[in-house]
């Protein structure tokens, strides 16, 4: 059980729906103070679309360059991005959320500085070297090497990865080096670390730190790992989701509202791990009503973001085929049980009947993006349907979108847009590419714009 109390009544959503004695989460009236973090952004995160304060980016470094046509199908990505331009696209990215006011925290500014507490440093190393990939020796050779580099160079090598040419030289003879191509990974890079709204997501105001599913991007925890666990701007971060194991990824959970997540289940997010989050959730007392929402197996919807976002605080926008349908099971603690070990699972029911139902609204609008269905599949691909808010109603979208982006506006939707030829090769549009840290709260009004 949650040991901590929120401050504030029920949310902003109305109660509709709420189990009996849940107190939906609201912002904290006491808010811890760090020297140089301003209030307002202290970690906390309750909707999709209430005012953005402060988000995690990954500007695209070096990690990049390790793409190969040889490897990128392995390293999710679909073709070789031209690493000078993505950074540029990346740099008008993080540039737009600072004109609406939004503070930007950089993983790799924010690895190198966690690195220099003595104990992230010894965890970074151990999470760099895979005794199982490199033999003993060569092992025991890479740890004494990097125990002795400075922050900047560890986290170079957890984020870029080091190939067996790269490794230092060392005595004696190894098969394991001897073996392996020059080029081949003594350490994978994790090209993916771009999408950082996947290994991390905050829920009220903990952070879940995922399980991801694939192999490319299974180390990227133990670097988010060692942030929200020795940075000083997250000292006393509590966890959500705790010790469990079972795949959970951050673009497949949505914050419908205060105490309403839907989550995913599909090619990344298993079913396991939607029950333990909720179960966890619920335990927690950081959400009342998980919706599991199943998704095509398959990479254009590798998470539900990339087939749903909010745009509104009751509005979505949504792949026109998705519309009729996604269906979602309602996970609720069971009563019953008198405590919040159990869960009641009912559905399937249509996706939008059961959110709205579960958010205390009287529905949920889908933004008609109409359009004709080789259209509509292209701009689902290029993520059209992957927005990121950065208050209700203004939203950040690709450019190449035009048809997509053009229906939002004409729903009254603000667009800005972004350039993503290159960020884009990864598959992953401007909701991937972000970790809301901060939000304000939604306004009392749930206002459409429209
Ligand atoms: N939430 C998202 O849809 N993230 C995009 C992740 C793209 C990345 N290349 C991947 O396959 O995991």
């Amino acid at each position: 059980m949650r040991n901590e109390s929120h401050v504030g009544g029920a949310g902003s959503c109305g109660s509709g729906g709420l189990p009996s004695g849940f107190t939906a989460p609201r912002p904290t009236a006491v808010l811890i103070t760090l020297a140089g973090v301003n209030q307002a952004n202290s970690p906390r995160v309750d909707s999709e679309v209430g005012p953005l304060r402060s988000v995690l980016l990954h500007r695209p470094g070096a990690e990049l360059k390790r793409l190969t046509p040889r490897n990128n199908d392995q390293l999710l990505f679909d073709s070789i991005p031209w690493v000078g331009r993505a950074q540029e696209e990346h740099d008008a990215f993080a540039e737009v959320l600072r004109g609406h006011g939004v503070e930007v925290l950089l993983l790799s500014e924010l690895l190198r500085a966690t690195l220099e507490d003595p104990r992230a440093h010894a965890a970074g190393v151990h999470a760099a070297v895979d005794g199982r990939r490199l033999g003993g020796d060569l092992a025991d050779s890479l740890r004494s090497h990097l125990s002795g580099v400075p922050a900047g160079v560890l986290a170079e090598v957890l984020m870029a990865g080091m190939t067996f040419e790269e490794l230092p030289a060392a005595e004696g003879t190894s098969l394991v080096r001897k073996m392996n191509h020059p080029y081949d990974f003594a350490v994978d890079p994790l090209p993916n670390l771009l999408f950082t709204r996947d290994s991390s997501a905050w829920i009220a105001d903990r952070v879940a730190i995922s399980s991801l599913a694939m192999p490319a991007r299974n180390r990227e925890t133990a670097l988010l790992d060692l942030v929200y666990a020795y940075h000083p701007r997250f000292l006393g971060t509590v966890r959500a989701y705790g010790a469990h194991s079972a795949p959970i990824e951050g673009g497949d959970i949505l914050l419908l509202a205060p105490g309403v997540l839907a989550v995913g289940v599909g090619e990344r997010t298993s079913a396991a791990g939607a029950e333990a989050l909720a179960r966890s959730a619920f335990a927690d007392d950081i959400a009342h009503t998980v919706l599991a929402v199943p998704i095509a197996q398959a990479r254009a919807t590798m998470h539900l973001d990339t087939v749903c976002t909010m745009v509104g605080a009751d509005a979505v926008v949504m792949y026109p085929l998705a519309r009729e349908s996604l269906v979602a099971y309602t996970l609720r603690p069971d009563e019953a049980d008198g405590g919040k070990e159990a869960l009641r699972v009912d559905g399937p029911r249509p996706f939008l009947t059961a959110a709205a139902e579960a958010m205390g609204i009287d529905r949920l609008r889908v933004i008609d993006t109409g359009l004709d269905p080789v259209t509509a599949e292209r701009e689902q691909w290029d993520d059209g349907n992957n927005t990121l808010a950065v208050a209700p109603g203004v939203v950040v979208g690709y450019e190449r979108n035009i048809e997509t982006n053009a229906r939002l506006e004409q729903a009254g939707i603000e667009v800005l847009r972004i350039a993503g030829s290159e960020l884009g090769s990864g598959r992953g549009g401007p909701r991937c590419m972000s970790c809301p840290i901060a939000r304000a709260p939604l306004p009392e009004k749930l206002a459409f714009p429209n």
